[in-house]
């Protein structure tokens, strides 16, 4: 029974990482420090990451495998348990590795996510018992879409990324669709191009689906796989882009329309060279709620 009880202890557990798409995303302004503030609806995809985590009595953090193209020291989930371990004073360490699927710099949220799984699931493990908002002003230290990953449900998002609103989203089914090239944010950010006046916008406007992507201009403008990749998707459905890109998406009526429209991109092979890039793409329904949501109050 104790080598039971022993070996359950070491194994590792899986905890999700969900990806997010910005449903619109507005930059309304910036900051002194160079962040800009934003308006943008987040929803959460039941489509993502999982990270596996094993607790330690003996105070190591350790990445157990190797992310390409990620150093450990830079690994979000790493910088996430550690950030934790030193504001808590824990004695407790951890090994952790992803099994990565959302497509890294995609626009998806998904290292952000992975960090923000990393802090609820050690916030259980470790039986700290912080707080939601403590987590959220944590994960703000790592990055601006860590807090809504915390935050657990489908948002209303202003400032840098951390004043969040619940909203209430329709059952929505996605096809994502990633060109691959790489896109770095914070070059996007920095875009002499961007446009950083757009007047503030309400949930209403929204609802109309008068709103836009702000940061899809300039991606439109030095991407031009992007830019085909959302012209190629237009045919079936609204197309937008995520976050910073290379993601783009649309909404379809049912799984099986979706399914039909990705079934060309991976057998055809038409938009591949249409765009000329290797893309990637799945389906997805919207979640209402992070899977994790419970393991904070
Ligand atoms: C564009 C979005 O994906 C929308 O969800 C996010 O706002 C980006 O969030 P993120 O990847 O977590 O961003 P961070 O890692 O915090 O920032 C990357 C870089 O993007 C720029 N950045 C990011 C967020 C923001 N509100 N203003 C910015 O100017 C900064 O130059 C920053 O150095
Ligand atoms: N665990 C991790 N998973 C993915 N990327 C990570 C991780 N840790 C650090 N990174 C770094 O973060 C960068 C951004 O990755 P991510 O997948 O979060 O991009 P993104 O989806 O474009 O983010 P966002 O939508 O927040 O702008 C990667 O290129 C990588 O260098």
């Amino acid at each position: 029974m104790a080598d039971t009880v022993n070996a359950t202890m070491h194994d590792f557990q899986p905890f999700p990482a969900p990806a997010k798409i910005n449903l619109f995303l507005h930059i309304t302004g910036r900051r002194p420090d160079g962040y800009h503030l934003m308006q943008s609806v987040f929803r959460l995809l039941d489509f993502g990451d999982t990270v596996h985590i094993r607790p330690r009595h003996d105070g190591a953090i350790c990445r157990t495998e190797p992310i390409p193209g990620v150093a450990e020291i830079d690994d979000l989930c790493i910088r996430a348990a550690t950030l934790l371990q030193q504001h808590t004073n824990s004695k407790m360490g951890a090994d952790i590795h992803v099994s990565k699927h959302t497509p890294m710099g995609g626009g998806l949220g998904g290292g952000s996510s992975d960090a923000a799984t990393v802090l609820l699931a050690l916030n259980h493990l470790w039986q700290l018992g912080l707080k939601r908002e403590e987590l959220i002003a944590l994960g703000l230290q790592l990055g601006a879409d860590v807090p809504f990953f915390i935050f657990g449900q489908n948002a209303w998002v202003e400032g840098i990324g951390e004043k969040l609103q619940p909203i209430q989203l329709p059952h929505t089914c996605y096809l994502v669709i990633t060109p691959r090239v790489h896109i770095s944010t914070a070059e996007i950010f920095s875009s002499k191009e961007l446009t950083r006046d757009t007047k503030p916008t309400t949930m209403a406007t929204f609802l109309t689906g008068m709103v836009q992507n702000d940061l899809e201009t300039v991606v439109r403008q030095q991407y031009p796989e992007v830019a085909k990749t959302l012209i190629w998707l237009s045919q079936f459905s609204k197309a937008r882009m995520s976050g910073s890109g290379a993601s783009v998406f649309a909404e379809f009526e049912n799984q099986e329309q979706a399914e039909a429209v990705l079934a060309r991109v991976k057998q055809t092979r038409e938009l591949q060279q249409y765009a000329d890039c290797e893309v990637s793409g799945f389906c997805a329904h919207g979640l209402n709620r992070h899977p994790l949501y419970t393991l904070a109050d």
